[in-house]
């Protein structure tokens, strides 16, 4: 079992900051380049006296779309994009604080689907915009994140968020995290059983707040929502032909449109002749994840906290409520799945994927991961008003790094 000890030394380079110790308020600008889109999240922190430890205050949060690398083709395009949400740090921060906040971006699966030309254009854009800003831009200071940083970073925040970093007693959550075009599990093992039959690089050793943590994780890359529909169309990695239709028994029987991502154009529809509904999606589905992911046994029996595109899912169709959120087990997705894509033509308004997306979710739990029915899914978007996202989990490192913070 190899261990990455440290992991995050290689991901923020240890720098110098000039950050005067008088100061009791700082910020952190991270960026989130994602596939579908890309977030701002501008944090605030307080340190109360030179003693104590910075505390986070809270969060200014924005977001555009189409993510950068929907400007493959047009990398100055896509920079400005990232401007545009720069501008609001500009009016955010106090100007005497501008050179002392850092600004980073991480670029998750969406960049890493592009070719190395393409993706290497688009961050080198963005450099030019950061460096062009009144920040402290440090080394490293744009890129594409490591798929394992993006599982472990995300649950550092939903567990830092939820207390249990800190104290006795700690009972930290499992994270589950669904992109467009990746996906990401993160737990704690708690069984010396998980650690012999988990493959060693799915194993992340790091430490944190005076704490050293073992974690299970992996990011399949291919398996986010949007990359699953692709894959279920049979679309993802095939040179599309000009005019070429690819149907699915996901969709609405009459159904014929055209969607565009990562730059590319596809035209899809649905079974006109064949069949239609759940039964038959499912199946189509279970092509793509059945036998893919690494199943580990200790989470068939604990709760996992669920964010991005499962929170997004559960909100369209009312599992949960969008700005509370919830608590789910993973047959109330299967049930859903059931009654949408059963009654295609009814839901067909809201999105013409919703009967595959809720049948993909369904089975990526169930098949992929290997939950049981019962498994309890707690569904959120954000803690004390904190995104649950893996931008707190990197800022904590990014100032780690400077020497500002923990
Ligand atoms: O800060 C956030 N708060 C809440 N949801 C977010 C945030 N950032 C991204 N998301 C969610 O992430 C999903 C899209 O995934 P993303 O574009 O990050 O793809 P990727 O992770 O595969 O690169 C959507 O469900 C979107 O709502
Ligand atoms: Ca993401």
């Amino acid at each position: 079992h190899s261990n990455r000890v440290m992991w995050f030394q290689e991901f923020f380079p240890p720098n110098v900051c000039p950050i005067n110790a008088k100061e009791n308020t700082f910020y952190g600008i991270m960026f989130d380049a994602g596939s579908t889109g890309t977030r701002i999240h501008i944090y605030t922190f307080v340190q109360k006296s030179p003693e104590d430890l910075p505390e986070l205050e809270g969060e200014i949060f924005e977001s555009v779309k189409p993510g950068l690398s929907a400007y493959a083709d047009q990398p100055e395009k896509g920079a400005e994009t990232v401007k545009k949400l720069l501008d609001m740090a500009i009016d955010a921060v106090p100007p005497h604080l501008w050179k002392k906040t850092p600004v980073v971006l991480k670029a998750t699966a969406g960049l890493r689907l592009l070719s190395e030309e393409k993706a290497e254009a688009l961050l080198s854009e963005v450099k030019e915009v950061f460096e062009e800003s009144p920040f402290l831009v440090p080394e490293d200071s744009v890129g594409i994140m490591d798929g394992s940083h993006e599982g472990i970073l995300a649950w550092i925040t939903v567990n830092f968020l939820t207390g249990q970093l800190s104290g006795q007693n700690q009972q930290t959550v499992g994270t589950l995290d669904l992109g467009g075009a990746s996906t990401q599990i993160t737990f704690l093992p708690r069984f010396e059983e998980t650690l012999k039959e988990t493959p060693g690089d799915f194993l992340t050793s790091f430490e944190m707040f005076n704490s050293t943590y073992k974690l299970y994780t992996h990011s399949y890359l291919g398996f986010g929502l949007k990359a699953a529909r692709l894959a279920t169309l049979g679309a993802l990695n095939k040179e599309v032909v000009d005019g070429q239709m690819f149907r699915s028994s996901c969709l609405p029987k009459q159904l014929e449109a055209e969607w565009h991502f990562g730059g590319v154009k596809y035209r899809y529809g649905g079974n006109r002749e064949g069949e239609t509904g759940f039964k038959p999606c499912y199946l189509e589905v279970l092509k793509v994840v059945k036998g893919k992911l690494h199943q580990p046994n200790e989470i068939r029996g604990s709760s996992f906290y669920a964010f991005s595109y499962y929170y997004d899912r559960a909100a369209d169709t009312n599992l949960i409520d969008y700005e509370q959120g919830g608590v789910l087990e993973v047959r109330d997705f299967e049930r859903k799945a059931k009654e949408v894509c059963d009654n295609m033509e009814r839901y067909n308004s809201a999105s013409p994927f919703l009967c595959m997306d809720l049948t993909y979710i369904t089975a990526l739990l169930k098949e992929g991961f290997g939950f049981k029915d019962n498994t309890v899914l707690q569904l959120t978007k954000k803690v004390n008003n904190i995104e649950t996202s893996w931008t707190l989990g990197a800022t904590f490192y990014l100032l780690q790094s400077l020497g500002m913070t923990y």
